[in-house]
């Protein structure tokens, strides 16, 4: 039986943790989910492409969609905006697929208020030591804005407790393994719950 709205799965945690890396890994895999691409007005890494990684905004582009209630949530970070789009978020779950998130922790927390259903995985580092490693290694950076992401950092890990579950990013295959299992047991959750709803509905 296949659930009549999709589920909103918001993977979250603090920068260079790797969310992006287990993002990528578990699309590999999974084909069943969405992934609902951000808007963002920092500038594309030579790596990215644009609509692929990030659809890229000029700052007045971005407070436009803000004015426009265009995005589901968004946030500055490290001076830069980082939004969902709404539309897209709303459309797809109504259709029955899964959408995926990979968000900041502030737009999280935002998300969480206007869709309180969604499973809320919070990505964990090994340890402190290790993300700073994973940040300065990515060598995206200059080291003001690794001093800026670490401290961020430790703000975001404190928001930790609102989320659902917490999945340790060790190895990437291991975090990906886990976040899969998660999805699974949601699904297999809810559906127990509509089965039983609809049992309760028809001893009325
Ligand atoms: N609130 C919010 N955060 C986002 C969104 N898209 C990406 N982010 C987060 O913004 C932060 C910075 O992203 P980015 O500049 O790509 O750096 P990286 O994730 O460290 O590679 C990360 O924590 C992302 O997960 C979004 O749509 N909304
Ligand atoms: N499990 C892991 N073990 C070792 N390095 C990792 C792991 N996951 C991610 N990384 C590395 O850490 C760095 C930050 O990962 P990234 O996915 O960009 O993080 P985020 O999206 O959370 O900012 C990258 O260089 C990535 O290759």
């Amino acid at each position: 039986m296949k659930d009549e709205k999709g589920i909103l799965f918001v993977l979250s945690g603090p920068s260079g943790v790797g969310k992006g890396t287990v993002r990528k890994r578990l699309f590999e895999k999974a084909t069943d989910l969405k992934y609902s691409i951000s808007m963002t007005t920092r500038n594309r890494r030579p790596s990215e492409k644009d609509g692929v990684d990030y659809f890229y905004k000029s700052t007045e582009e971005f407070e436009a969609l803000i004015a426009q209630n265009e995005l589901l949530e968004y946030a500055k970070y490290v001076n830069n905006y980082y939004g969902t789009p709404r539309k897209y978020v709303e459309e797809t779950l109504a259709k029955g697929s899964d959408v995926f998130l990979e968000i900041e922790v502030q737009g999280a927390m935002q998300v969480k208020q206007n869709f309180p259903e969604g499973v809320f995985i919070f990505l964990f580092p090994p340890s402190l030591e290790e993300l700073k490693n994973r940040i300065v290694n990515r060598g995206t950076e200059s080291e003001e804005l690794v001093l800026n992401r670490l401290k961020e950092a430790s703000k975001e890990i404190e928001m930790m407790e609102a989320y659902d579950y917490v999945v340790v990013n060790d190895q990437v295959d291991h975090a990906v393994e886990k976040i899969e299992a998660i999805i699974l047991s949601e699904h297999l959750r809810r559906e127990r719950i509509a089965k039983q709803y609809k049992k309760i509905l028809e001893a009325d």
